[in-house]
């Protein structure tokens, strides 16, 4: 065991291990030095398990709050590591020519109830003497998503964070998604929110071209 995380066969059912110091841990309490706790995560999950009624001793799932969830939750929550930012190599560009990237996937966890929603991103910007790699748009886009948040700031995020990376003259992004909140609970209602974000200003040909782009993606 090198990352402090149990396996199945380490797992007898026993009760001291709800409160994670059953044998299966490296028994020091320590945890990846990642970004989240791997030991708190498999705890929670445990408790969360036993509260909706499910026995996490059960073979189905003693993986999933020993190993699957910990390891999926430190993959969603990369957005918080400054450390997985990735970087955004910039070319020099002799042109000022809107550059339109369209149908960048999304996939965003809701603050309120800690559900997906996920979409489309779409981005528009005018350089100014520099572009960056196409697909570091793709990335960066991925990159900051993965936090808890709401549609309005992470839309507002991702065109502050490009318009950092890029310094473009102007920068407008669109966020096009489905909450499951909305979706699989509560209201139940299968709908799509649409955001957006500017920093400067399109003109009003750049916006046209912007809208056509994401109107011809759809
Ligand atoms: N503006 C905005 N609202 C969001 C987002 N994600 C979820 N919500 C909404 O946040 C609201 C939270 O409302 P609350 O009344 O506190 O929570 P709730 O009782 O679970 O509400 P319902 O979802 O209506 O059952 C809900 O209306 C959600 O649809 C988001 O990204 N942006
Ligand atoms: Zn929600």
């Amino acid at each position: 065991m090198t990352d402090g995380t149990p396996t199945h066969d380490e797992h007898d059912g026993t009760d001291d291990e709800r409160d994670g110091t059953h044998d299966g841990w490296d028994g020091n309490g320590t945890h990846d030095d990642g970004p989240v706790d791997r030991e708190q995560l498999a705890h929670a999950t445990r408790l969360l398990l036993d509260a909706i009624g499910e026995d996490p001793g059960r073979d189905g799932l003693v993986e999933t709050w020993e190993r699957r969830v910990p390891a999926a939750y430190e993959e969603l929550t990369r957005g918080y590591r400054e450390d997985e930012r990735p970087t955004m190599r910039t070319f020099d560009t002799e042109t000022d020519d809107l550059v339109v990237k369209t149908g960048i996937p999304v996939y965003s966890l809701c603050e309120h109830h800690l559900l997906p929603f996920h979409g489309v991103a779409h981005v528009a910007y005018r350089p100014d003497g520099e572009v960056v790699g196409l697909s570091k748009l793709a990335r960066y886009v991925k990159w900051a998503s993965r936090k808890l948040t709401v549609q309005e700031r992470l839309t507002r995020d991702i065109a502050e964070g490009l318009d950092d990376a890029i310094g473009p003259d102007a920068i407008a992004v669109e966020l096009s998604t489905t909450h499951l909140c909305e979706a699989m609970r509560g209201v139940e209602a299968h709908t799509t929110t649409t955001s957006r974000a500017t920093v400067g200003d399109l003109t009003t040909d750049e916006r046209e071209r912007f809208r056509d782009a994401i109107a011809a993606e759809r």
